[in-house]
Order: C-alpha cells, then sequence, then structure tokens
C-alpha cells in the first residue's frame, strides 16, 4: 500500500554495523564521532504553533523539526489538532474488522488487489526473515480523490489505485469511520509538510503544488501478543518507510512495542503519550534532502499479553511528481547523492519486494509513462504528450 512499511527486511550484517535492508537499502549504525551522542529517546513536540497567524511561531517550531529530523528522524507531536472523537471511532472499528473471522477477512485479500490494498493475514511478511516471520495482520486502503474536499481534481486515473472494503453490514461504519480519520490526517500532513517546508529553509508553501492528489494510504495493523518463546517472530521487523513522513497513532499498553533504532545500533523504546501521534520520517525525504533528514530503522516487539493496535497514514508526494534533491540540501562539497524519480516509480518498486507473496510482485515493473510527470503540475517532458 501507499508508503507502507517498506516491509524490508534481513538484519544481515556483512560488516559489524551494516543493517542491510530488503530493499538493497543498507544503513550504518556506528556510533556517533562528532562528540555529540546519538539520541536515547524521542523528542515531543508541541505542534500546536503550526495553525499560528504569526510566522514567527511557525518559524519556532521548523527550527524544532529540523532537529529532530536530522537527529533522530523521529518524534511524537501533541496538540495536533485531530479530534480523540475520531480516533477513537477508528479504533472501534478496527478492533470489530480484526475481531472478524478469517474466510471474511480473507475475502478481501491483498492478493486480488493489483495495488496491495485489502487484508494481509498473521505472517503474510517476513521482514526479519525469521522462521514464522511479522506476527501482525494488517487492513489497506489507499488515498481516493472522490473523498478529498481540498484536492484530487487535478489526479490522472492511471495513478488511481482503488481500495477494497467490507460489505457495510459485515462492519457497519467502517469505511465512513476510518475515511473520516485519513481526510483528519491528510489535513494535518498537508499543514505539517509547510513546516517541512520552513525547516527545509523553502518557502512555506512549496509543497503544495506536489500534494494535491498524494499518496496518503491508511493501514491498520493488529499485532497479537506474540506467543512463541523463542525468537523466530516478530511483530514487524526492521525496515524503513517508503514516502516523505508517516503519522502513527497507537493503542498504548503496558510495554512500549515500537523501537527506533539509532547510531549507537541500540533499539529506543519509544514510549507513546495519550494524545500524540508519532511522526517518522521515509525514504523520500531522506532521498529528497540528500540525506539530510533522516528515515530511521524501526522495529514492532508486542511483548506481554495485550493485542496492540496501530494505525499509520503514509504521507507522500502525488505520484506522478518527480522528485529530486532540493537545491538547499545540497552544496560543492555534498553534490546530489540521487537521480530524480517520481513517487510513483518509488513506491511500486519498493512496495513488490516488500510483498514478495504478491501474485503481481513477480512481474516486470511497470514505469509511469513520460507523459505523467510532472514538477509542481507542470508536464516535465512536454514532447510526450
Ligand atoms: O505499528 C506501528 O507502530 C508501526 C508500524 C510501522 O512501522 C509501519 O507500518 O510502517
Ligand atoms: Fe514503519
Amino acid at each position: 500500500m501507499d508508503g507502507s512499511a517498506s516491509s524490508t527486511t534481513t538484519l544481515q550484517q556483512p560488516g559489524p554495523n551494516i543493517i542491510r535492508l530488503q530493499q538493497g537499502i543498507t544503513r550504518t549504525v556506528k556510533p556517533a564521532t562528532s562528540g555529540e551522542k546519538s539520541f536515547k529517546e524521542i523528542p515531543v513536540l508541541d505542534v500546536s504553533r503550526m495553525y499560528s497567524e504569526d510566522l514567527a511561531e511557525r518559524e519556532k517550531l521548523a527550527v524544532e523539526v529540523r532537529d529532530a529530523a536530522t537527529k533522530v528522524g523521529f518524534m511524537q507531536i501533541k496538540n495536533h489538532g485531530v479530534p480523540q472523537e475520531a480516533i477513537d471511532a477508528a479504533f472501534d472499528h478496527v478492533k470489530e474488522f480484526f475481531a472478524l473471522p478469517l474466510d471474511a477477512k480473507m475475502k478481501l485479500t491483498q492478493h486480488q488487489n493489483p495495488h496491495f490494498l485489502g487484508y494481509e493475514p498473521l505472517y503474510e511478511t517476513n521482514v526479519g526473515g525469521l522462521k514464522r516471520g511479522d506476527c501482525k495482520e494488517s487492513f489497506s486502503f489507499a488515498y481516493d480523490p472522490d473523498d478529498d474536499p481540498s484536492g484530487g481534481k487535478d489526479m490522472p486515473a492511471i495513478i488511481r489505485r482503488v481500495s477494497q472494503w467490507p460489505e457495510p453490514s459485515v462492519v457497519p461504519g467502517y469505511r465512513e469511520a476510518l475515511v473520516k480519520y485519513q481526510q483528519s490526517l491528510l489535513a494535518l500532513a498537508r499543514r505539517f509538510i509547510r513546516i517541512f517546508a520552513l525547516a527545509l529553509n523553502l518557502p512555506e508553501d512549496h509543497f503544495d503544488k506536489m500534494v494535491t492528489h498524494p499518496l496518503a494510504g491508511v493501514r491498520t495493523l493488529h499485532y497479537p501478543p506474540m506467543t512463541g518463546s523463542d525468537d523466530q517472530e516478530i511483530g514487524l521487523g526492521a525496515h524503513t518507510d517508503i514516502e516523505f513522513f508517516t503519522i502513527i497513532v497507537q493503542t498504548i499498553n503496558k510495554h512500549p512495542a515500537l523501537e527506533v533504532l539509532n547510531a549507537d545500533g541500540e533499539w529506543i523504546k519509544l514510549y507513546p503519550q495519550f494524545g500524540c501521534f508519532v511522526v517518522n520520517l521515509s525514504d523520500m525525504m531522506m532521498r529528497m534532502t540528500n540525506d539530510i533528514f533522516l528515515s530511521t530503522v524501526h522495529r514492532v516487539i508486542n511483548r506481554g499479553e495485550t493485542d496492540r493496535y496501530s494505525i499509520p497514514f503514509f504521507f507522500g508526494a502525488n505520484a506522478n511528481e518527480l522528485i529530486e534533491v532540493l537545491p538547499s540540501c545540497t552544496s560543492e562539497e555534498n553534490p546530489p547523492k540521487y537521480e530524480g524519480m517520481t513517487t510513483y516509480d518509488h513506491s511500486n518498486a519498493r512496495l513488490r519486494i516488500a510483498r514478495y507473496q504478491h501474485p503481481n510482485a513477480k512481474q516486470a515493473q511497470v514505469f509511469l509513462p513520460k507523459k505523467y510527470v510532472v514538477r509542481k503540475g507542470v508536464p516535465v517532458f512536454p514532447e510526450e504528450q
């Protein structure tokens, strides 16, 4: 699904400090040498200032975001403006859905959807290359321009992803509650990306035209308590996410479950605070910023006896947008490390590797035809029109 966990993989270690993830991505985790200590906790930011009329307030927040983005790649955000009722309603319906018998859920299997949308049962992915794999089940749905009151109009049909939903009688109100939650998160993400623009020394509206029909998919997740006493399963193995950033809400259980890898190779537990979202930067953000902003490796382990639920919202640019390294992130000593790439090509490649059991994963990759590629809404290859 859009921007979802790259369900990456295997912690093989070719060298003592190199983590090799499934997509051929490696992360070097080495003790910080610059005198600056690697992070030991995840910062909490009060983001109410993004709604301030006062630019100076928004800029102060941008400084904090830049600090978290360059040092940690993760943050918790409080006072984000999403009503608690929308969150509660989403969780109520998510719990009801996952409590259905397996055959009812399998009617929505991702294998019958070309865009990897729908239901994925326990152990379908195996991010860590373990004997049993990832002890989680999920349901994913995509951005639908018809549900977006503030955008969607210029979305080419070729990049539209159609979701599958349960019949309304199966879990009454499921689709409505989740789409409502998605809309709230979309509004939040469009606001928050303006703070990222400031944090990157860009005009505040720099990204606005790039997120008019964005990747804004949602994945609902259920992690039952892990059963095995061995270490042959995990909730979700170590990976990085795909798009610009992910916004996660989670049930708060006795044992924290989400863990974030620091530069010393230590797994730092994220203690979720009530009323906060977790925001983690993802690979397209890291690529666009020439590795200045970090897309940090993370994993989930559900210890204890309680079921855990979480709802990540994956936010990326319009799929037909060409993403290039930002000039504000380069210099003579630090030239661009990456070529431009559309969000479409980037995400599809990643999803296919992660969902290796999906029938489409084996077909040759399809790239977005050049005539659809835009830079802030303007065709990049007008001669192809
Ligand atoms: O369940 C969580 O808290 C995190 C899930 C996650 O990392 C993902 O879906 O990419
Ligand atoms: Fe993730």
